[in-house]
């Protein structure tokens, strides 16, 4: 199971968070949230651990300059963004790497939705061409890291091809429910407010116990 760890800024927390090979780390890249990174943490991530920038409603130029000054692997999504964004998104940063001969990774994209009782899972389908992952979070009063759950159940309502991480007021708690989680798509979590001793610092020593719980 994947495990993705959102809402990183301090150097020394992403320095040990990486030696527990998390599979994605999440920068905030949005700021009114709490998280915002203002600093990048300037280390080396081993290869197996892909950068993610978390965005919102934001231009592309700014998305696509951010994704190069910080070699990010994954943009992830997280506002009103349309299929066609998606669409600009790989377009320009395509364009942008064929110019320079060095960079040439593929960008990829998980677009976030926010779930409720009656959210409708077919607004995906039109999203699917452009995306690596979706993820699927509770709606709350913010964009993200509102810190409260949905009901999983709804999770089957999901038919489609496109492997999701589950996401929303996750804790270290949680990892024998998640284990229950049946679904062909389902390829991990995305975990944040329920890891920090305060805002953007994690608490290690609880993500090190509940990746060993998942597994
Ligand atoms: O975390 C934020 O502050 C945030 C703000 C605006 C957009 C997205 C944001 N977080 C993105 C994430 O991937 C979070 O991990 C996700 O929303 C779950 O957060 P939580 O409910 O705190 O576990």
């Amino acid at each position: 199971m994947k495990i993705k760890v959102c809402g990183m800024r301090d150097v020394e927390n992403v320095s040990s968070l990486l030696a527990l090979k998390p599979d994605f780390v999440g920068f905030i890249f949005y700021h009114k949230s709490k998280r915002f990174v203002t600093e990048f943490p300037q280390i080396k991530f081993p290869s197996e651990t892909k950068k993610v920038g978390v965005f919102v409603n934001e231009t592309i130029e700014k998305v696509i300059a951010t994704v190069e000054k910080y070699k990010l692997d994954f943009v992830q999504l997280h506002g009103n963004e349309t299929p066609n964004y998606c669409n600009e998104i790989l377009n320009s940063h395509l364009e942008r790497s064929r110019k320079i001969v060095s960079e040439s990774h593929k960008l990829k994209i998980i677009k976030a939705f926010s779930v409720d009782e009656n959210f409708d899972f077919s607004i995906t389908k039109k999203f699917q061409k452009f995306c690596e992952y979706f993820l699927f979070d509770t709606k709350g009063t913010n964009y993200g890291g509102n810190g409260i759950k949905f009901n999983w159940e709804i999770l089957q309502n999901y038919k489609g091809k496109v492997p999701f991480l589950l996401s929303g007021g996750i804790s270290k708690d949680d990892a024998e429910d998640i284990k229950k989680i049946i679904h062909p798509a389902f390829k991990g979590v995305d975990i944040n407010s329920g890891f920090e001793i305060e805002p953007a610092l994690k608490n290690i020593k609880n993500i090190k116990e509940f990746k060993h719980n998942l597994i």
